[in-house]
């Protein structure tokens, strides 16, 4: 893609954020996300994950720590640069329901207007459409858009962006399975750096190089997808049994989920054919 650019890293360094009724909602996290890796940060409800990923783009400032972007202060970046090194698909992301889907898309490009000219912008707009499969759609309104489909257009709308790091706040909120899929495939090839929120676990190790767990504010685990949802790990937090599994098509390891058993419940079990 025209002029796309380099993946940089972000780092967190013991940041908080503290509550006026003095809750850290955020708490003393030390965080690092290396340039063109994908971290998925995952939790329960209410376990901070929204509120860290908004001091990595800079929408919250941290009451304590620091966030590095690359190797430099995110707080001495002026607000125009960090809009042309961070795209950011958020949870509640209302456009003008009557732009339509390319001139939403063409959004993207403003942070960078006037660098490359009028016909390389275009062709940044269509290629990113393209991306998203939303090529055909490029004259309708977004109000006639199902909320799967305007999802698509805000993640192409990021892309046209062409950042170093692109964050997503539950980016596969009202996709279908199989659009899911392709949507973190899609971010997964884009080989810049990404952040994203994810609540469907089972989603998280096709897409992530590492997983950082939240409870309560902290940072409970760092790691590869396998290690940091270890079936302890996710029983100890999510309350959830975990299983393994391969797939025995692909060999791709997935993970499957579900409620534990009532204490003192007994399974009948399928005898052995
Ligand atoms: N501005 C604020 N003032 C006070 N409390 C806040 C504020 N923003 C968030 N919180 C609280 O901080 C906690 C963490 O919120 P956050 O949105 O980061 O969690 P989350 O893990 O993203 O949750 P969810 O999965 O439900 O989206 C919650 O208890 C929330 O109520």
């Amino acid at each position: 893609m025209v002029g796309a650019a380099a993946p940089l890293g972000l780092k967190a360094v013991q940041v908080s954020i503290v509550t006026p009724d003095a809750r850290r909602i955020v708490d003393a996290v030390d965080l690092s996300v290396e340039p063109g890796e994908r971290l998925a940060i995952v939790g329960p409800n209410g376990a901070g994950k929204t509120s860290l990923l908004r001091l990595f783009f800079g929408r919250l400032k941290p009451d304590t720590g620091q966030i590095l972007l690359g190797c430099r202060d995110l707080a001495g970046i002026s607000l125009t640069e960090r809009a042309r090194l961070i795209a950011v698909v958020g949870q509640n992301d209302v456009p003008d329901l009557r732009l339509t889907v390319a001139d939403y898309v063409g959004l993207g490009r403003i942070p960078h207007r006037g660098r490359l000219g009028a016909g390389a912008d275009r062709e940044i707009v269509e290629r990113a459409l393209e991306r998203l499969g939303l090529g055909a759609w490029t004259g309708r309104r977004l109000q006639t858009l199902s909320g799967g489909e305007r999802q698509r257009a805000a993640i192409a709308r990021a892309l046209a962006q062409q950042p170093s790091i692109l964050i997503l706040d539950e980016p596969t909120n009202h996709l279908d399975p199989r659009a899911r899929a392709d949507m973190l495939e899609a971010a997964r090839r884009l080989g810049i750096t990404v952040v994203a929120v994810l609540h469907d676990l089972a989603s998280v190790s096709a897409f992530a190089d590492r997983v950082a767990v939240m409870q309560g504010g902290r940072l409970v685990a760092h790691d590869t997808p396998a290690t940091a949802l270890d079936p302890k790990i996710v029983r100890h937090v999510f309350a959830m049994d975990c299983f393994p599994f391969t797939n025995p098509e692909t060999g791709r390891s997935l993970l499957v989920f579900d409620t534990p058993a009532p204490a003192g419940s007994k399974v009948a079990r399928a005898p052995a054919p």
